[in-house]
């Protein structure tokens, strides 16, 4: 492992940069570190500087670290380049598990021994990722949220043939890098937050597909619900409120049988084209003129507001 430690990292590398790389690379330079990024789409150079230009008025409202600049980015040329002096490498491609498999190899034939890589694949398993890489023991997973700039979590794992002390340095690093880590102890699919997620997803889309809410009634029932309380409470303690002045065991004891009730009976439903495009429609319906880039700026201030209204403006962390 890197003799380099997690609170001595200066220099880390981003591979790949769109919504999350490029994401990645404003947190970190928010951070006052020198980011190299790398991505082989022609555009890509233009479109990073442009979102990093976007949430830069969040980040300073944020607080930057001292010494924080945008001209701390520099874009190479090719991936070795990017990632020679690299102290941390953060991939962030499509996500195709081929393409995961070969870039993972790629970087860790290019990376100086030692230093950790972690990718922010939103659900596979790096088991599955690290099958061809010559040193997999420095391969984790960094799952972060989007935007990686603003939301603070990262979901840490290892693989089967990750070494327990590269998983331990990734969560120290982001802990440091001023994310607030969670740190697994074993390679669930989907990770935590988006096997939550994905559960509340599937729901939605089978709604729309039936009919029985609209998109926008979809997002107004967790705004104005659920989502209010979720900031700052998650569903356990929530919940463990319903149960009045008998907590958890009453609440459990209550509503517990409507676990087995037909809303939890639904399997995924099929992507077809009636709903693919009631869904893309709804959003635009919902969206109601606003382009992403005016959402990009609603949700940015969205998120600094509740971080700002919950004490959590140090960086994102609680
Ligand atoms: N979009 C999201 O909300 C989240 C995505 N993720 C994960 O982050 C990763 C990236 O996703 P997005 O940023 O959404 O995708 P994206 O499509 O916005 O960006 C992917 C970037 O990778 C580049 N790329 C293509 N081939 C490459 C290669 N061989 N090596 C390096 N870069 C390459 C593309 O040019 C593009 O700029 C995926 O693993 C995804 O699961 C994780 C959390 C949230
Ligand atoms: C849509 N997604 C599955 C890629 C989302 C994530 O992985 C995390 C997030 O930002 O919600």
């Amino acid at each position: 492992m890197t003799t380099t430690t997690p609170e001595e990292v200066r220099r880390v590398a981003c591979i790949g940069a769109g919504v999350i790389g490029g994401g990645w690379v404003a947190h970190f330079l928010a951070r006052g570190y020198d980011v190299t990024a790398w991505d082989p789409a022609p555009d890509a150079e233009v479109k990073l500087r442009r979102l990093v230009d976007a949430a830069w008025p969040a980040l300073i409202e944020l607080g930057l670290a001292d010494g924080a600049s945008r001209d701390r980015l520099t874009v190479a040329a090719t991936l070795e380049e990017a990632v020679a002096d690299a102290q941390f490498v953060q991939e962030s491609a499509p996500e195709k598990l081929e393409l995961k498999r070969d870039l993972l190899a790629d970087l860790d034939a290019a990376t100086p021994a030692g230093v950790v890589i972690a990718s922010s694949t939103s659900g596979y398993p790096m088991t599955d990722m690290q099958t061809t890489a010559a040193t997999p023991g420095r391969l984790v997973v960094g799952h972060p949220f989007n935007p990686p700039y603003l939301i603070p979590l990262v979901e840490v794992v290892g693989g089967e043939r990750t070494d327990a002390e590269a998983v331990a340095w990734a969560s120290r690093f982001y802990d440091v890098a001023g994310k607030s880590v969670i740190t697994m102890r074993s390679e669930v699919p989907g990770f935590i937050a988006n096997r939550l997620q994905e559960a509340l997803w599937r729901e939605a889309l089978h709604m729309v597909a039936n009919g029985e809410a609209t998109v926008q009634e979809i997002d107004d029932s967790i705004t104005e619900g659920p989502g209010l309380r979720w900031a700052f409470m998650g569903p356990m303690l929530t919940f463990a409120l319903a149960g009045g002045e008998g907590g958890m065991a009453h609440m459990l004891d209550h509503f517990g049988p409507s676990l087995k009730s037909p809303w939890t009976r639904l399997e995924a439903p099929e992507l077809d084209k009636k709903l693919y495009d009631a869904v893309v429609a709804g959003c635009d319906e919902e969206a109601n003129g606003r382009t992403i880039a005016d959402l990009v700026a609603e949700r940015d201030q969205g998120v600094i507001d509740v971080l700002r209204a919950t004490g959590r403006l140090n960086g994102g962390k609680k």
